[in-house]
């Protein structure tokens, strides 16, 4: 988070504003969900399981007027007292403690014990957003119902605004982000607008491979290769990714593959240990070599090396 690349925002308004959110709730109330419709794609795993997020995950949002950034935090352990929850907490006060606004997650005409439990371990001097998710059920249509739902959590502690959404559907997501703008402080972008995208997790993925390539088949021959993701896809927080090493004579290809397909598998297998450990989630990689012949021609190859 301290390196800070240099870039340019031709299109910033004069007052632009950026600061960091956090995601708080107990396991299940929908936050994942929540914060990959804020950014508007999927880089938090979710799942029907509990405690599906183990670590913090950063997405970010930019617009021309703000910047936000999201700090997906672990559900608070409630339950059970043990080691891993005890740490699973710990992450959760260091996420919120230096944030600017807490997006506090409940999921509709659902306020347990847990949630109240989250709520006192909130800092005092951060305003809460309250978000009461999921409004989509079938018994979250009864107005009635909903505003004593409403005034019951509301009870329980001041919040600084109140939203209504349906994560899973994108329902109120936009209106969130125009209630959160406001909240965050003025100041320039920290990160450049396409961070956290589909497209950088893709390049992300072919980074890896291509460095792995320079590891295992010397300095010289990658140079003669070309990376591509065919296919970049997630599903029940399973990553399949798909990669083709293109090269441009058959006798490349033997090298990259070396004998008994070796050589491919150790990139392959190092390159989906790497993805794995910074997606954070299970990943299925294929890596296979293509023959492609003249394709130093290519303009997007030319172009990646600068030329
Ligand atoms: N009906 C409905 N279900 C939702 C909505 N948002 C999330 N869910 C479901 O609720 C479950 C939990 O969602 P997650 O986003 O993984 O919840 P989480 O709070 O991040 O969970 P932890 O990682 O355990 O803290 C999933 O099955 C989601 O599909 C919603 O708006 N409506």
């Amino acid at each position: 988070m301290s390196e800070v690349p240099s870039h340019n925002y031709p299109s910033l308004s004069d007052n632009f504003s950026c600061g960091f959110v956090a995601i708080v709730g107990r396991p299940n109330v929908g936050k994942s969900t929540l914060m990959n419709h804020l950014i508007g794609q999927k880089i938090s795993i979710t799942s029907k399981k509990a405690q599906t997020t183990r670590h913090r995950v950063n997405g970010i949002y930019t617009d021309n007027e703000a910047q936000l950034i999201f700090v997906d935090t672990p559900g608070f352990q409630t339950y059970h007292r043990n080691a891993l929850n005890d740490r699973l907490n710990q992450n959760v006060t260091e996420a919120v403690a230096g944030v600017d606004v807490i997006v506090f997650v409940v999921e509709a005409l659902r306020f347990s014990d847990a949630d109240r439990k989250v709520l006192q371990q909130l800092p005092q001097r951060v305003p809460v957003v309250l978000v009461i998710n999921k409004v989509d059920k079938d018994k979250a249509k009864d107005q009635a119902i909903m505003q004593a739902f409403i005034d019951e959590v509301q009870q329980a502690f001041t919040f600084a605004k109140v939203a209504l959404v349906s994560a899973k559907h994108g329902l109120g997501v936009a209106q969130l982000i125009h209630i959160l703008k406001p909240m965050l402080p003025q100041g320039i972008p920290l990160y450049p607008e396409d961070m956290v995208t589909d497209k950088s997790a893709r390049f992300l993925a072919m980074e890896i491979v291509r460095e792995k390539l320079f590891r295992y088949l010397g300095e010289e021959l990658p140079y003669a290769m070309n990376v591509e993701v065919e296919q970049f896809a997630e599903e029940d927080g399973l990553y399949q990714i798909y990669i083709a090493v293109l090269v441009d004579k058959d006798s490349q290809k033997g090298i990259l593959i070396g004998k008994g397909g070796e050589k491919l598998k150790k990139i392959s297998t190092e390159a989906r240990l790497d993805m794995e450990k910074l997606f954070e989630t299970k990943v299925f990689l294929k890596v296979w070599a293509k023959v492609k012949s003249g394709w130093a021609d290519d303009i997007r190859f030319l172009r990646e090396l600068g030329m």
